[in-house]
Parts: structure tokens; C-alpha cells; sequence
């Protein structure tokens, strides 16, 4: 052999060494979560307590040498180091307590990670000293004196605060190794860019795009109904923030075309205002007026779709056409309701659909803002780039909405261009439009672009799992049995093993996966489990969503799945982040197990590790070994 060869031998080798043994780590921690809806301090709360696993190290290092104030002081620390670190005068003793506890955490989680990987995460300025801390250290040894005295450096040399910092940031990177977020970031409440913000700087991701998130990729890619779908939902939450300092939309000629056409009405005022909430009455008869006028845009530019696509089958939701005459009563089937509360002035009878012109200055003008603003246009990227359909991942099948499916299990198909699309294949196609309709968003009524649209409510989205979508009615008629939105059978049937079973099939899986699901909350105060199917099927939207919170008594559910067991975590309502700092008010977490693995899971039994056994298998055939 060659000399060349030999040495690239032995570095094949040498890899193939570091590829086995990594196998033989435990498997990292995954953390799942759902349903976020704009509530960026409790999404933030749960990023920092890691869904309560920091207060489970800190328990596994300090009990017995912390009394649980303590603990919690030093959880606390973590969580918020800006206020905790940062805010905060200490004295030399002091700081070496806190940095012995730093670095004794931090040594404690990181230590199921190959050194490669620790060093990766750390800030290179201390990546020397960190090393020597984490990796050198001896208990009963001399050594003590020398970690002393880095530890006073650190301290003299005023340092204290920013490597303490770090080591906060350090834990819980380890701690969580992996964040999957099972879509609707977006509406009801009122930060929904900070989350984004917050998920563009999280190393390791991925994100099930949920129906919610649609509406606002559909607005940027073009789709004037989808826009008009997200501003209804932003004023009907009373958020004009987000679209006026978030991306820097002006909502003046909304504003005045609104203050022109349309009046006070109780339909149309905020919801779920609370005291806290800063606006005036002006601003609230101002978001009413404007409310209306986006609603009215949105079903004529609705309605233009179903014309042009009567392929989506949605001829019943042609709803403005059906208004009689004086539009005070409308007829669907054969019953005719009154009308309450309606703002129709601007709807033609010969011609319902069509929009006036200032309705189309107006919508045109949002879109062009909008598609300019470059920060949306960087959240929306992101949202394409990392979000899909649905994901499989270490033998899990995650995703928002469902599969749509008749009574009897069969996945239902939508047809397009001679060709049928269920399941799968259903989620795929879906994928596809999006990629498309994104790709060219100066083209408003392309059949992808229409699909986006048609993802948020038609009866057969993957992500929508309702028969009709109810706007009108809720707004305009009394009559609650015309409110009623029927769920996808999907949503009875995950109840049941087998068709878990074939779900994750469909989905090239192993039956011995679970199936995570977000988008229903699960209603907790009424007796629901979010565990179904015999432990198949994980729901984990829980509602942090305020609005939802009465519905289903708690703030929420996520997932932990680490290398001993998979577990779900029911958090109590959050406050505030300033309430959470001044009262150490943490959303106190609850365990419940899904299941204890018998043997704890190497790298070994995931995605990560297939792939590693593959590289050392072809390492290994490449010098003709076994
Ligand atoms: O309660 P709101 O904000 O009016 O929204 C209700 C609408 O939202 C939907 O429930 C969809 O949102 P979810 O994904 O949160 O269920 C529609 O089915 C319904 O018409
Ligand atoms: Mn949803």
C-alpha cells in the first residue's frame, strides 16, 4: 500500500472509531411544542425552564446541598440571567459560589456529549478555560486551588457576568438538544414575530407548519385573500402592532376608507381585551371600523377564488350572493335567518364578489407593504425554508392538523389535473404549492397560490380538519347550530390503534412510533387525555392561547422525549414575564409518562445514529472490512 493510502487508512479508521462509540451515547432530548399563537413570554418562559427539565438537574446535582428556595433561586438565575446576572451586585464570595453551581450544572448536563460537541456549543473566548472545567476536574484532588483561582480571575477581571451568562446559555442548550414546534405560531395573540425572532436563533429546530401559519405564508406569496384573512384575525384580536411596529405596515388608508364606510358594531369590537390592555376607546372604535372593512374585503376576495376554482368544491360558502335583497335576512337552504349586525353597505347585489375600487387600492397597497417589509419577508422565509407539512423524525410522525379521511378510515383525495392526491401524497402536494406559490409572490391567483388559501379551510387540508369554516355565521347570524364547524372523522378515529397504525405507515414508519399532533385543544377541565390510541397518538395543544384557557383549564401541553422516557408536561396558566421574575413564578409543570424505555436509547436508535452506522459501515467496506 501506497503511503498516501496508509495514512488515509488510518484516518478512515479513526473515524470509524468515533462513529461507533458516539452510537453508544444516550440519545439527545427532544422538546416538543404547539400552538404557541403570538404568546411570546409563555412560549419564552418555556424555552428558558426547558418545559421544567432545568429544576429536574438542578434537583439531580443540589438536593441534599441546596434547600429548594435555593434551587429555585438558581433556576431562576438561569431562566433570566439578564435580570438575575446581569441586574444583580454581588460580592467576590458570591460570585464563586454562583459560578461553582454554574459549572457544576453545566459539567452534569453536558456529560452525555461527545467533547466535539460540547466545545461546538461553547463561546470560543472561553472555550480554554471551559474545558479545563468541565473535563479536567477532580473532587478530591489539588486541583481545587486551580479552579480557584480561574474563578478568581474570572471575577477580578470583571468577567463574572458575561461567563456566568454563558454557562446559563451553555445548560440549556444541553439540556434541550432539539425543539420541534408543531405550528400556529401566528394570531390570537400579539407577538407572534418575537417567537420567530426567538426560533431563528435556536440551533437546533424544526417546525410543522400549523393553519395559522398558512394564512400569513399565503399573504406573502400573494394570496389577497389570505391577507385579508390575517389582517380580520389581527383586528378582531385588537393587534394592530404587529403589522404597524412588528413590520412596519401602515394601516392609514384602511383607517380612513373604514372611518368613511363604516360605524361602531358590537360584532366587530376586539376580543379578549383584558385590563392590561392599552387601547382607548378610540383605538377600539377605530380597529371595529377597520375590522369590518377587512371582513368585507376578505369574503368577496374569498368568493372570487371559489368562482375561479370549482375544483375545491366550495360553491356553498358563496355567502354574500345569498343576502336578500335589503340584506337584512339571508337564506341557506331552506331557512331564512336574520341578519344581526350587518356591515354590508359596500356589497352590490348584482355583483357581491366584486370589490370596489378603493377596496382594491387598499388591499393592493397592504400587499405591496407587506411583501416590502423586509422583516416579514425574512420571518416568512424562515417559516418556508424550516416549516413543512409534517416531519418524521427518530421513528415519530409529527404534524399540525390531520389527515383528512371519510367515517370509514380511507384518507380522502383531492383531484387536481387528472391526478388524485390522499394521505401522504395529500401533504406532499400541499408542500409543493406552498414551495411554488412563495417562489413567485407577484402572481395573486395561480392555482398555488389559491391553495394556500384553500389549505386554511377547505375540507380536505391537511391542516384544517374542519368541513367548512364558519366566518360568516359567527359574525352575522344568531343561530349557534349555524356556527357549528364539524371536525374531520380523522379526529374520532385517532382515537383507535389500528388507524394509528396506518397512519404511520402511510408514512414509511415503524408502528412502534408515536404520531404527535397539535392544532385541537385538548380540553383537560372536560376529562380529555392527550394521550390516545393506546399511547399511539400525542396531542400536545394544550392552549397557551389566553383564548383557548377556558376551554381547557391549563396553559398547555408539551413533550419531552429523552433517553429514558417520553413524557408529557401539562403547564399551569403563565402571568407575565415581570410577575414570573418578581414572584420566581415559574408555569410549574406536571409529569405524565407515555411510556419508560426498559434500556435507556443510544444515538445508536436514532435518525442520527442510522446515518452514523452507515458512514462507519462504508468507512469499513472501504477497506474491506466487516
Ligand atoms: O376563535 P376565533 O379566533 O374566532 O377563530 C375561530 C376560527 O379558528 C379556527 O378554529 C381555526 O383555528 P384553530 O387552528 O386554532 O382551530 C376556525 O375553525 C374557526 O372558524
Ligand atoms: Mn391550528
Amino acid at each position: 500500500m501506497e503511503n498516501n493510502d496508509k495514512l488515509q487508512q488510518l484516518d478512515d479508521l479513526a473515524e470509524v472509531i468515533n462513529l461507533e462509540a458516539i452510537q453508544q451515547l444516550p440519545k439527545a432530548t427532544e422538546h416538543f411544542i404547539s400552538d404557541l399563537h403570538g404568546e411570546f413570554e409563555a412560549f419564552d418562559h418555556l424555552m428558558r425552564n426547558c418545559s421544567g427539565i432545568i429544576r429536574i438537574k438542578i434537583a439531580d446535582v443540589f438536593t441534599g446541598e441546596l434547600t429548594s428556595r435555593e434551587q429555585e433561586q438558581l433556576a431562576f438565575t438561569i431562566y433570566y440571567p439578564e435580570v438575575f446576572i446581569q441586574e444583580k451586585d454581588r460580592s467576590s464570595d458570591e460570585w464563586l459560589i454562583l459560578l461553582n453551581r454554574l459549572v457544576k450544572l453545566t459539567r452534569h448536563v453536558s456529560s452525555k456529549y461527545t467533547r466535539s460537541k460540547v466545545r461546538k456549543a461553547m463561546p470560543k473566548v472561553y472555550a480554554y478555560i471551559l474545558e479545563e472545567l468541565l473535563y479536567q476536574y477532580d473532587q478530591d484532588t489539588n486541583k481545587q486551588a486551580y479552579y480557584d483561582v480561574i474563578f478568581s480571575s474570572i471575577i477580578e477581571l470583571d468577567l463574572a457576568v458575561n461567563f456566568a451568562t454563558e454557562l446559563t446559555t451553555l445548560i440549556k442548550r444541553f439540556v434541550v438538544d432539539h425543539l420541534h414546534v408543531l405550528g400556529d405560531i401566528y394570531d390570537r395573540g400579539a407577538y407572534p414575530d418575537l417567537i420567530i425572532d426567538t426560533l431563528m436563533q435556536t440551533p437546533s429546530v424544526d417546525i410543522q407548519l400549523g393553519n395559522h401559519d398558512i394564512i400569513w405564508i399565503g399573504a406573502y406569496s400573494g394570496s389577497l385573500a389570505c391577507l385579508a384573512v390575517a389582517l380580520r384575525i389581527s383586528l378582531r384580536y385588537g393587534h394592530t402592532r404587529l403589522l404597524e411596529e412588528g413590520y412596519g405596515i401602515s394601516l392609514d388608508r384602511l383607517r380612513k376608507f373604514s372611518e368613511q364606510f363604516y360605524q361602531d358594531n358590537a360584532a366587530f369590537r376586539p376580543r379578549g381585551l383584558d385590563a392590561q390592555s392599552p387601547l382607548t376607546d378610540d383605538d377600539i372604535l377605530d380597529i371595529t371600523r377597520m375590522h369590518q372593512a377587512i371582513t368585507i374585503i376578505q369574503f368577496k376576495l374569498e368568493n372570487q377564488i371559489i368562482n375561479r376554482r370549482p375544483e375545491f368544491e366550495m360553491e356553498d360558502r358563496l355567502l354574500l350572493g345569498k343576502l336578500n335583497d335589503d340584506k337584512s335576512t339571508i337564506t341557506l337552504g331552506d331557512v331564512t335567518y336574520p341578519i344581526k349586525d350587518g356591515c354590508f353597505d359596500l356589497v352590490d347585489s348584482d355583483s357581491p364578489d366584486e370589490l370596489h375600487l378603493a377596496e382594491e387600492l387598499i388591499i393592493h397597497d397592504l400587499l405591496h407593504q407587506l411583501q416590502q417589509s423586509p422583516r416579514f419577508k425574512e420571518h416568512i422565509d424562515f417559516l418556508v425554508k424550516e416549516g413543512s407539512m409534517y416531519q418524521t423524525y427518530n421513528n415519530n410522525l409529527l404534524f399540525h392538523g390531520c389527515i383528512p379521511c371519510s367515517e370509514d378510515g380511507e384518507f380522502l383525495a383531492i383531484n387536481f389535473n387528472g391526478e388524485s392526491y390522499a394521505g401522504k401524497a395529500l401533504m406532499d402536494f400541499y408542500a409543493n404549492a406552498i414551495q411554488v406559490a412563495h417562489a413567485n409572490p407577484q402572481v395573486n391567483d395561480d392555482l398555488e397560490t389559491d391553495l394556500i388559501w384553500y389549505i386554511w379551510s377547505g375540507d380536505r387540508s391537511s391542516l384544517f380538519g374542519k368541513h367548512t369554516m364558519k366566518t360568516f355565521e359567527r359574525y352575522f347570524i344568531e343561530d349557534k347550530a349555524t356556527h357549528k364547524e364539524k371536525q374531520n372523522p380523522y379526529y374520532q378515529l385517532r382515537e383507535d390503534e389500528a388507524f394509528c397504525e396506518k397512519i404511520l405507515n402511510e408514512f414509511g414508519l415503524e408502528t412502534s412510533g408515536y404520531i404527535i399532533n397539535g392544532h385541537t385543544p385538548v380540553k383537560a377541565l372536560l376529562g380529555e387525555n392527550p394521550i390516545k390510541a393506546g399511547g399511539k397518538m400525542l396531542v400536545i395543544d394544550g392552549g397557551l392561547s389566553r383564548a383557548y384557557q377556558k376551554e381547557t383549564g391549563i396553559a398547555g401541553y408539551t413533550l419531552i422525549d429523552n433517553s429514558h422516557e417520553t413524557y408529557l408536561v401539562a403547564h399551569h396558566p403563565f402571568t407575565t414575564k415581570a410577575d414570573a421574575i418578581e414572584n420566581y413564578r415559574d408555569i410549574i409543570p406536571e409529569q405524565i409518562i407515555v411510556s419508560k424505555r426498559i434500556e435507556r436509547a443510544k444515538v445508536h436508535d436514532t435518525d442520527i445514529g442510522h446515518q452514523l452506522e452507515k458512514e462507519a459501515r462504508q468507512l469499513r467496506e472501504k477497506w474491506f472490512l466487516k
